[in-house]
């Protein structure tokens, strides 16, 4: 059954619609220019609601964070997953992952071809893929953006690790762009919102149902 991670959890009802549609992860954005950013202290309330082991693994969504951050966030929220959202490289992928102990889901931006050529670079450093759109211009997010990419270029070749797809999916598109990619897994902010960086709990249900059952 395909994977999913509700990501830019910010409050219980929304923790707790995810927690209750059986997702696969919940994502939290230690991003301070996202509108769905949570404090390390208000990840820590909400993860302290969850079970301590297993399903839905806490993810936790930095970009280009240094290591002071990742360490003081990893202090106070117990992360199940890294997840890079910046221009992180390989090297400090692999240097994040074996000094944090935890597995790296590195997003990539994907709009061409060629963009799919750096999964072969990263994929010995990562445990995982998220492959999302590139920011549209303007755009001040590099992610979160409700932005969807051309799902063909998944299908002309293999990603050589487990991967999640993600960028502008929604309770109406999940369920053909799992069947037009093959993806295993996907992962939504916006398409589970009511206004930005607001989830919606019945929209949350919405989308796990869809994707649950395609
Ligand atoms: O959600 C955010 O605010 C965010 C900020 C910075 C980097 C990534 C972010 N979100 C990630 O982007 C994907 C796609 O989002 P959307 O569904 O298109 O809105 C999301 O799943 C997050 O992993």
């Amino acid at each position: 059954m395909t994977l999913v991670k509700i990501c830019g959890l910010n409050d219980a009802a929304g923790l707790d619609a995810a927690r209750a549609g059986g997702a696969d992860m919940v994502g939290f954005v230690f991003f301070p220019p996202s509108p769905r950013a949570v404090t390390p202290a208000r990840a820590a309330a909400l993860a302290a609601a969850m079970p301590a082991e297993g399903a839905p693994l806490r993810v936790g969504l930095f970009v280009d964070a240094g290591d002071k951050e990742l360490a003081a966030t990893l202090e106070a929220v117990p992360l199940d997953i890294l997840q890079l959202h910046g221009e992180e490289t390989p090297e400090r992928c692999a240097a994040v992952r074996a000094r944090f102990g935890r597995p790296v889901m590195k997003a990539l931006g994907i709009a061409t071809e060629a963009d799919l050529a750096l999964l072969d670079a990263y994929a010995p450093v990562v445990d995982r893929f998220l492959l999302d759109a590139k920011p549209p211009p303007g755009a001040t997010l590099p992610g979160g953006n409700a932005a969807v990419f051309d799902w063909s270029l998944l299908t002309r070749r293999a990603i050589p690790r487990p991967w999640l797809l993600a960028g502008g999916l929604t309770p109406g598109n999940v369920a053909e762009a799992i069947r037009a990619t093959g993806a295993p897994g996907v992962d939504v902010s916006s398409g589970v919102e009511r206004a930005r960086g607001v989830k919606d709990p019945a929209r949350i249900a919405a989308f796990l149902a869809a994707a649950k059952g395609a």
